[in-house]
């Protein structure tokens, strides 16, 4: 069984990257919620950013006050995202006008009330991604946790939707990622930005069989389901973990307090 190997690296500098990334680029989705306190971090590491529909208020919101820019216009003019997407209903008419001034592509899918606005930046970015380049990218996507929970459950869905690709969800407190069951995974823990608290469990399909390494309480063949045994509150405890599951399952770690 081949290996993916895992890194929040993003969470770090740019100048600190390890020489071994498991991703060459990034691309940057921005949600309708309040921006990460480490969103300029995640900007600079992307080659794309869109804004989810009323992502892009929070762009143009609370930038400046994340980085401490004294000059409100200029970080504005700073951080243009490349597009916009969605179907328009919580985007302000100034922040529309603004960022189409300064180049962004606004894409109008007001007619499409079937999928959300994440399914919809996921699939451009799927649409115009070559399949052998899939695996180089990462997909960060911010204000995906902690609100509604209908928004959550459809945050997670597009994990499974596009389990083809590498898709990391945040909030200002974890991370969550699929392991998809084709796959053995190792994930290089970044401690002095993320863990130590970590959970490991299957949504939708039960697993009849997980073994991890490198966790306190270790699974070794175990079965997990929601209505029986799921591994929450466990402790990363090296440097380095290994998952290998029947079922896609859901890594959720925690995320210390960055900057
Ligand atoms: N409270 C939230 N919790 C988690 N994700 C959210 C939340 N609010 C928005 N999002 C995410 O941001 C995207 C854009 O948000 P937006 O508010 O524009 O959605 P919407 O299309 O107006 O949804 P709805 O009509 O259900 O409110 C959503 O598709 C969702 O992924
Ligand atoms: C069965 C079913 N349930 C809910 C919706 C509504 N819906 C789902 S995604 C979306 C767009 C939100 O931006 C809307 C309105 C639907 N179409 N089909």
């Amino acid at each position: 069984m081949d290996v993916i190997m895992h890194s929040s690296s993003f969470l770090l500098p740019k100048l600190y990257q390890p020489v071994n990334k498991p991703v060459k680029n990034y691309a940057l989705v921005v949600l309708n919620q309040h921006l990460p306190r480490f969103m300029p971090r995640l900007w600079d590491h992307a080659n794309l950013r869109i804004c989810a529909d009323g992502g892009a208020n929070h762009i143009f919101d609370e930038m400046y006050q994340i980085t401490n820019d004294e000059d409100k216009k200029s970080t504005r003019n700073k951080y243009v995202p490349e597009i916009i997407e969605g179907d328009m209903d919580s985007i302000r008419p100034e922040v529309k006008l603004f960022y189409s001034s300064q180049g962004s592509k606004i894409s109008d899918k007001s007619h499409n009330q079937e999928t959300t606005d994440l399914h919809k930046c996921i699939s451009r970015i799927h649409h115009c991604t070559p399949d052998d380049e899939k695996p180089n990218l990462c997909v960060l996507v911010t204000g995906a946790l902690g609100g509604r929970f209908d928004h959550e459950a459809a945050n997670i869905n597009v994990l499974y939707l596009f389990s083809d690709m590498r898709i990391v969800l945040l909030s200002d407190d974890c991370l969550i990622r699929l392991l998809p069951r084709t796959h053995r995974h190792e994930l290089y823990i970044e401690s002095s930005v993320e863990g130590p608290h970590c959970g490991l469990f299957p949504v939708g399909a039960p697993s009849t069989s997980t073994t991890t390494t490198g966790l306190k309480w270790n699974l070794s063949e175990s079965k997990m389901r929601f209505g029986s045994m799921i591994s929450t509150s466990n402790i990363v405890q090296s440097e380095k973990v290994t998952v290998e599951s029947d079922a896609d399952l859901l890594w959720t770690i925690s995320l210390r307090n960055l900057t």
